[in-house]
């Protein structure tokens, strides 16, 4: 594999790009077929690391699956209520995956047997606290086999109560989002109580709607408050489309507002991705912006201008906005991110780290980060951190006049394994 890949300057971008599958969507779709009546047929689920792990589980735990050659299509035989695995125990590594180790965790409280859910280095480093806590409190049985609070975990499955739980929402949304999943298939009905701040809530919104088209309602009480009734179960909808991930989207959209002219297919203004949203925020910074029902269009058509925003709402995209605002005049803050820190790397300092190489004027807060671009760039080596967005953030550098290499490029494999494929696709290195 290669370790680094210089990409040249880029004048200009131009044309149409159709989005892999999103990363979140593919695997709510893949676990709710799981545990739904009937066979769900997936269409454009993404093929990358994180759904590959999902993959992986669901074969050691028994779910039949078949595959389609190019990995996109997938057709699920649901087992109608809780998963069956065929072993009495299982050692499933999921990677990197949040949206493999969250929602399984879950999951796989309700089943018979024991199991235990590893992943890469990182993910030891990656808190699953609250969620186990929550589980804890409807009778679930988990323990932690290294440190206090993050994976590795034993789950020894004995079903969910259900009952009156609190979770801790100032982390991460992907607890909550396990646990509603799980929810429905409780001996009682679950009432959930938000403690703290709940971060990413458009993610909450991605999987009420999915749970909603596997045919299980819950209550949402501004999002303070979650009541998922019992005695529901999930009904495959037969066929399922998976959007385009609109958190892959942001890079394309951002080439097209800082220096072209670009349409991403696959999401558009009927998405439940709450990234999609990252295309206002470079009509603020002044692109203009066209949305069709599938399809969203960035252009350059003046100077970028410097925003100052809240982005807890899209912690994924937002990341993409620390290098877009490299060709803006005046300064960048992207406030109200602190839970970059406990991704796949913390991406605050990650990210203060690689802009300060180019020779941007950088300050690191706690849950911020300020950007005050540079005149001019310095060609830079950009450390990647085993993180899929800092490597396809950075790739934008190309676009503001400067060459720049990428270490470990190969590191988008976890959610856009042809990402540099597809740039290279709509860069042209001269203006004409
Ligand atoms: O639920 C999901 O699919 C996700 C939720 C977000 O995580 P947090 O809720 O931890 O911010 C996001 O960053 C992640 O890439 C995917
Ligand atoms: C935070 C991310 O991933 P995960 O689903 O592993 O949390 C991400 O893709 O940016």
């Amino acid at each position: 594999m290669t370790k680094q890949l210089t990409l040249q300057p880029i004048a200009s971008v131009a044309g149409k790009v159709h989005l892999p599958g999103s990363k979140s969507i593919s695997n709510r779709a893949l676990l709710l077929a799981a545990m739904a009546k009937g066979t769900t047929t997936l269409t454009n689920l993404l093929d990358s690391d994180d759904i590959r792990h999902m993959l992986k589980a669901f074969e050691q735990l028994g779910v039949t699956v078949r595959l389609s050659e190019d990995k996109t299509r997938c057709e699920v035989d649901g087992v109608a209520g809780v998963l069956q695995p065929v072993q009495e125990h299982s050692e499933l590594f999921l990677g990197n995956a949040g949206t493999a180790m969250r929602p399984l965790c879950a999951a796989l409280t309700l089943c018979q047997g024991t199991f235990e859910l590893t992943g890469e280095p990182r993910m030891q480093e990656r808190p699953i606290g609250p969620l186990v806590d929550a589980l804890r409190q409807s009778g679930a049985n988990i323990e932690y086999l290294k440190n206090t609070g993050y994976p590795p975990l034993k789950i020894i499955g004995t079903g969910l109560n259900g009952g009156k739980v609190e979770i801790d929402g100032s982390i991460s949304s992907q607890f909550l989002t396990a646990f509603l999943m799980a929810a429905p298939l409780a001996a009682q009905t679950t009432e959930i109580t938000i403690v703290g701040e709940l971060v990413s809530k458009p993610y909450i919104d991605i999987t009420l709607k999915m749970m909603e088209r596997f045919g299980v309602s819950v209550e949402n009480d501004a999002y303070q408050r979650f009541v998922i009734p019992a005695g529901q179960s999930y009904v495959s909808p037969g066929h399922f489309l998976v959007e385009g991930d609109a958190s892959s989207a942001s890079y394309f959209l951002a080439a097209g507002a800082m220096a072209g002219d670009v349409t991403v297919e696959g999401v558009g203004r009927l998405s439940m991705q709450g990234d999609t949203a990252f295309a206002d925020v470079l009509e603020k910074m002044g692109a203009e912006i066209e949305w069709g029902d599938d399809y969203i269009r960035a252009r350059h058509v003046q100077p970028l201008q410097g925003v100052d925003l809240d982005l807890n709402e899209i912690p994924d995209a937002a990341m993409t906005l620390a290098t877009a605002a490299l060709v803006a005049k005046g300064t960048t803050l992207i406030r109200n991110v602190y839970n970059w820190r406990v991704k796949e790397t913390d991406r605050l300092a990650a990210m203060a780290c690689e802009l300060n190489k180019l020779g941007v004027d950088v300050e690191e807060g706690n849950d911020y980060l300020r950007i005050v671009p540079a005149q001019q760039l310095n060609y830079a080596t950009i450390d990647t951190y085993n993180d899929h967005r800092i490597a396809m953030c950075f790739s934008l550098v190309a676009l503001a006049g400067v060459a720049v290499t990428i270490n470990d490029p190969g590191c988008t494999s976890k959610t856009f394994p042809d990402y540099f494929e597809k740039l290279a696709q709509i860069a042209n290195s001269t203006n004409d």
